[in-house]
């Protein structure tokens, strides 16, 4: 989607993100998709043919973990500078790109005496391409994570705003149209975040907002349509997610019935879930489904694999060979073999595991492989299409409601692809974690719903503990499971919160399990957000 949708739609009016590895640099992407305004990612050190082809309207430098005074720091390529201001192409660093910048320009970064991480206050000393005059002389409440700073100013370039430590939290060069935040105005707890951003797209760059969730629909269609040939078959990996609901949609309304979607048990589902979703399919969705028995094939791979990492491998790769039989079977029946896998990958998935092969984000860490990505062999033949690889949740949801996808799918909580085996901590067949699990968490999400709160909650869970404690059962004594309730609210899954039940719900679902399920006598409640926790627990 990434080059093609730029050429088609930009129309002259394309923000792009230069990448150095930020774990927010596509949420810098989304809002500026939020203004209505078509946004797309490079890495960083993109060539500069890259760049030029893509005749943006405005260039925003990322955040990253690096520091600029370190040898190999990555930054843009040769005669950028030039070639923005050649141009007139306004310029947004943030944070490690403030500080590229400033070092690029002339100026000093180092390592600051005083660090800054999360919520931090800002005064706004003057009028700027950046802040309106209303916000002068105010406090504004942004979200910050550096240790390194701006020890001294490119010539040209003046303080725009300081934090109340003193340090440099905005910089700008008007006269050759280059500005600079130390915080992330992209986090939602950057309370003017999006004012900020919406100040400098709209009044000093002067792009029109053109662009809309439909324009995505219309050159994903027009994409796939390019890729299959007319009489190519194509395998979706169909879960009765969200995610990978809209993207066979989408597909099916490319390329029709040669589409064929695979539902795989693999043993790691909830409570009654491969009945349950096959029924919807069949009654909401209308497209047909393979459901492929699989249970014994990942089981017997995870016995005794104790490591997340390990166990998200091996479901990866369990997956696919589940895609090649299936592409086999198919070929048997159809006289070809479908050459195309699609997938419901959203850009969380990519940011969070292994950085797959010009991706461009071999400046990033990796948190966790999902297993439709980093745990994706390397061996692979199936080629992927990956409707949605740009998108958030929440856009996927817009999509889907274009798609006219049922509620009953688009309001879904996620469920993981590696599902209860990243919930059973440890070895996930061993003892009864999986059978313990399922039913705790069927009383969990049951109560959610019976109490009107699901469509409230982003996701909520249980998780299994490999450790026993003792309790008290009908005077008799217990050395049985500890399991944990998670709910937490979130726009994107990439940082969450913790939900507030009202605590006579807690106690109703505590004892309901409690006395229900066998194996069971203590159950915590997770409270913790992301960062620093993820939403799984591995
Ligand atoms: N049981 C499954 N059978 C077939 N494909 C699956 C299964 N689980 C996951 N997948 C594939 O892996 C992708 C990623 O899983 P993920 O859980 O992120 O998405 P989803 O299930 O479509 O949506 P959601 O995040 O709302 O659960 C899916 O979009 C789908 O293509
Ligand atoms: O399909 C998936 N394959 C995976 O391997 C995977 N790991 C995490 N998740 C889901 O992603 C969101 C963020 O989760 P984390 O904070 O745990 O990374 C949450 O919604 C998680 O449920 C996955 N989804
Ligand atoms: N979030 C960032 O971009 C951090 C930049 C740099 N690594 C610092 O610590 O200052
Ligand atoms: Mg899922």
């Amino acid at each position: 989607m990434e080059t093609s949708t730029a050429a088609a739609s930009a129309g002259g009016n394309l923000v792009l993100i230069l990448d150095y590895g930020s774990q927010y640099t596509h949420l810098i992407t989304r809002r500026i998709r939020q203004l209505s305004v078509l946004s797309l990612c490079l890495a960083g050190d993109a060539p500069l043919a890259s760049i030029s082809s893509l005749r943006p309207r405005a260039v925003i430098l990322s955040g990253g973990p690096h520091s600029v005074h370190l040898p190999n720091a990555p930054s843009f390529p040769d005669s950028f500078l030039e070639f923005v201001e050649h141009n007139g192409i306004p310029v947004l660093g943030i944070c490690y790109g403030m500080q590229l910048l400033v070092q690029k320009l002339g100026g000093e970064v180092a390592v600051g005496e005083k660090q800054e991480y999360g919520k931090m206050e800002i005064d706004v000393v003057r009028e700027s391409g950046l802040f309106g005059a209303e916000l002068v002389g105010k406090h504004q409440t942004v979200w910050m994570s550096h240790g390194d700073e701006a020890a001294r100013l490119p010539e040209g370039f003046e303080v725009v705003a300081r934090s109340v430590q003193g340090l440099v939290a905005a910089i700008e060069n008007p006269s050759k149209r280059l500005y600079g935040l130390q915080y992330h105005p992209e986090v939602t707890h950057s309370a003017q975040g999006m004012e900020t951003l919406s100040h400098f797209i709209f009044n000093v760059c002067g792009i029109t907002a053109d662009w809309k969730m439909q324009d995505v629909l219309e050159e994903e269609i027009k994409v796939i349509k390019d890729m299959v040939g007319p009489d190519e078959h194509v395998i979706c990996a169909l879960s009765g997610g969200v995610d990978s609901t809209v993207a066979a949609t989408l597909v099916h309304k490319a390329i029709g019935d040669r589409l064929h979607c695979v539902f795989v048990d693999n043993g790691l589902l909830r409570y009654k879930e491969r009945e349950r979703v096959m029924a919807t399919f069949e009654s909401d969705l209308h497209l047909p489904v393979t459901c492929v028995d699989a249970v014994e094939q990942f089981l017997s791979k995870l016995k005794g694999v104790k490591d997340p990492e390990a166990k998200r491998k091996i479901i990866g790769r369990e997956f696919i060979c589940v895609f090649d039989d299936f592409a086999h079977d198919l070929e048997l029946k159809l006289g070809q073999k479908p050459k195309y896998l699609v997938q419901g990958t959203l850009y969380p998935d990519v940011i969070e595991s292994c950085p797959p092969p010009g991706s461009g984000r071999s400046h990033s860490h990796t948190i966790k492989s999902h297993h439709n990505v980093g745990g994706l062999p390397e061996d692979m033949k199936l080629k992927l299409i990956e409707p949605l690889k740009l998108l958030f949740k929440d856009e996927v949801r817009k999509l889907g409601s274009i798609l006219n996808v049922p509620e009953s799918f688009l309001k879904r909580h996620p469920f993981p692809g590696p599902g209860l085996a990243v919930r059973v901590l440890g070895d996930v067949t061993e003892g009864n974690g999986l059978d313990i699990l399922r039913q705790v968490d069927e009383i969990f999400i049951q109560s959610i719903k019976e109490a009107g709160l699901y469509d409230s909650i982003w996701q909520a869970f249980a998780v299994f503990l490999p450790v026993q404690s003792v309790g008290v059962q009908g005077d008799q004594r217990t050395h049985s499971h500890v399991v944990v309730l998670r709910a937490i609210t979130s726009e994107d899954g990439m940082t969450a919160d913790w939900y507030y039940f009202d605590q006579r719900f807690l106690v109703d679902v505590v004892r309901k399990i409690c006395n229900s399920v066998r194996g069971v006598n203590r159950v915590c409640q997770d409270i913790t957000s992301k960062p620093p926790a993820t939403v799984e627990w591995e």
